[in-house]
């Protein structure tokens, strides 16, 4: 076993691996608003009460749009180059669930590096909804599951969860701030043991222990 204080290694560029990558920059400020004004949009489709004819009328609406919109598509596996505060950067794949720039169903949370591993908030409203009020127990893992990946990827190198363990220790409500964090616990070899915790209020609610294996990278 080795505690891991080195310094993160280079990490590889996608491209390398044939996969397209965006710079978050140039992103356009026209999709960043599509994006976040279809994020409301399944919101409010989610929970309307419109009447019939207005309903009928909008899905009409969205189809010609949606026709418009499905044109000259991304690659699949399509990454974005993300600066970080701390001056270094990431690269995710665009349509992440969690976090993917282009995808209007991710919250979306982004996380930033800290002295310990990575942080970011976040607040879920109705679409995250499992129990009444409360965030789906699928969506508590699949926050920490980013957290995890990401703060394996920046203090090491890209990875895949092998394992996720997830305790529920306190119900995650919906319409408050999450702070979720994660760090890298220890190396082994290829195996990063990383923890994340959600928190609400300072409490926390879901704490994970992972096992990353990073990817091998070829020379
Ligand atoms: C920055 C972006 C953040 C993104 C965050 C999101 C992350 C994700 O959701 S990833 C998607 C979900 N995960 C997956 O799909 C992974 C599916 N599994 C796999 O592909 C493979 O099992 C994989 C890659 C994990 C390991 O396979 P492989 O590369 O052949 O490694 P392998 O040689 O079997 O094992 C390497 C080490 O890991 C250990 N290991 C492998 N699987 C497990 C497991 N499930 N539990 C515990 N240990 C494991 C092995 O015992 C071995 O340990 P040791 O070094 O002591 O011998």
């Amino acid at each position: 076993m080795t505690v891991n204080t080195q310094p993160a290694p280079q990490r590889p560029d996608p491209r390398a691996f044939g996969l397209p990558v965006v710079e978050q920059a140039d992103i356009p400020a026209e999709l960043r608003d599509l994006v976040a004004r279809v994020h409301t949009l399944i919101d409010v489709v989610a929970n309307t009460g419109a009447d019939t004819d207005t309903l009928a009328e909008a899905a009409a609406t969205i189809e010609d749009v949606t026709a418009r919109l499905d044109v000259a598509r991304r690659q699949i596996g399509t990454m974005v180059r993300r600066e970080l505060d701390d001056g270094t950067a990431e690269h995710g794949t665009i349509t992440n669930i969690v976090a993917g720039d282009t995808n209007p169903a991710a919250p979306p949370l982004f996380l930033q590096p800290t002295a310990e591993g990575v942080r970011g908030e976040v607040t879920l409203g109705t679409l995250y909804q499992g129990p009444p009020g409360l965030v789906h127990g699928g969506w508590i893992a699949a926050l920490l599951d980013q957290a995890v990946g990401t703060a394996s990827s920046l203090a090491t190198s890209p990875g895949l969860t092998a394992k996720l363990e997830v305790d529920y220790r306190r119900p995650t409500p919906l319409f408050n701030p999450l702070e979720i964090t994660a760090e890298v616990r220890r190396t082994e070899r290829r195996k990063v043991f990383v923890t994340g915790r959600i928190r609400v209020n300072g409490e926390i609610t879901a704490e994970a222990n992972a096992i990353m294996v990073r990817v091998e990278i070829p020379a």
